[in-house]
């Protein structure tokens, strides 16, 4: 289907993407299970589309690809923020094994689904080696979404995934009551670590102050619309991991990716100290004890 556009992934922010994607033209979604949504489709139609936005959890992503995917000559976005914790490789070098680089982008920047799919202003990064995709993708996109173009996909990469899990760390902190100071201090000093990992891959300096890094932390680790915030929130009242994710029903993509994040720098020494901690809390440690360390001399 010439110039066709499908959504895969109904979750919250699939379901935002696609409400989105059919303000100017219309757009397929499909899913694992079917669902109620206009448009959606099996995933086979789906697939005949020439323009892909995927969303569904980044550790989800290899096993999907590899049962369900077969590439012809798609243009894809990939919506989703995670490093797979179990090899510790960036969403887009698990798509390489499957996509051409100049086929695919990936979208940054802060944007709660709950807001884009009412139609509120928000500005989204779509990053590529390649900007004639960005040039195929942004008509596609609604005059309320502001989209800019950056060829920086590690720096994307890193910040989109590293902001859920200092959102982890700042919703511990808002729990424990230690105050707006500590919880500047711990985002601010957040936003240094994930620029420090980023360089080390390779990502530019200017991604992590613009929308993709310091838009998208400050957002979600100020906010209880974020789900890995009231990770953190709920870890601060010492419920269990099991009964937060329970309660969540949706992905909190900074558990997973501050285990990535953790083996990443134990690897490569990168100083995580943030990082670190929010993995060692998800393991077990008393949050207090943890926040301490971060936060006292
Ligand atoms: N919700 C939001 O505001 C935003 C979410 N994201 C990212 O988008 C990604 C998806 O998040 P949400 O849609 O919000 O999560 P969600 O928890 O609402 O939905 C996840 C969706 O993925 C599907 N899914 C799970 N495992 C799958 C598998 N093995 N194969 C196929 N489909 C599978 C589920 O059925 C569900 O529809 C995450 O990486 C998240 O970080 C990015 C920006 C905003
Ligand atoms: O990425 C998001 C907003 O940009 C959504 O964050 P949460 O997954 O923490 O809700």
């Amino acid at each position: 289907m010439k110039g066709s556009i499908a959504v895969i992934g109904a979750g919250k922010w699939g379901q935002a993407l696609h409400f989105a994607l059919s303000q100017k033209q219309k757009c397929l979604i499909t899913s694992r299970t079917k669902r109620d949504i206009k448009n959606f489709v099996d995933l086979d139609t789906a697939l005949k589309c020439d323009f892909l936005v995927i969303a569904i959890p980044a550790q989800e992503i290899r096993a999907w690809l590899k049962n369900n995917f077969k590439f012809n000559n798609h243009k894809i976005l990939v919506a989703s923020k995670g490093i797979e914790a179990s090899s510790g490789e960036f969403l887009n070098e698990i798509y390489a094994d499957f996509v051409p680089e100049k086929n695919i982008g990936f979208i940054s920047g802060p944007s709660f689904a709950a807001e884009v799919i009412q139609g509120l202003p928000c500005a989204l990064v779509l990053n590529s080696s390649s900007k004639e995709l960005y040039d195929d993708f942004e008509p596609f996109f609604p005059n309320f979404i502001k989209t800019y173009y950056s060829d920086d996909v590690i720096g994307a990469e890193v910040a989109g995934a590293y902001k859920n899990v200092l959102a982890i760390a700042s919703g511990i902190c808002e729990g424990l009551n230690l105050g707006k100071n500590a919880q500047a201090s711990l985002i601010s000093r957040g936003l240094v670590e994930m620029q420090r990992f980023g360089k080390h891959f390779g990502a530019k300096k200017s991604s992590f102050v613009g929308l993709s890094g310091a838009g998208d932390l400050f957002l979600t680790a100020s906010s209880t619309m974020s789900r890995n915030y009231r990770v953190g929130l709920g870890l601060a009242e010492n419920k269990s991991l099991e009964d937060i994710l329970e309660e969540l029903g949706e992905v909190a993509e900074g558990v997973k990716t501050s285990e990535a994040i953790y083996n990443l720098s134990s690897k490569h020494e990168i100083y995580t100290p943030i990082a670190k901690e929010v993995k060692l809390v998800l393991d077990g440690k008393n949050p207090l004890d943890s926040l301490k360390d971060l936060l006292s001399n």
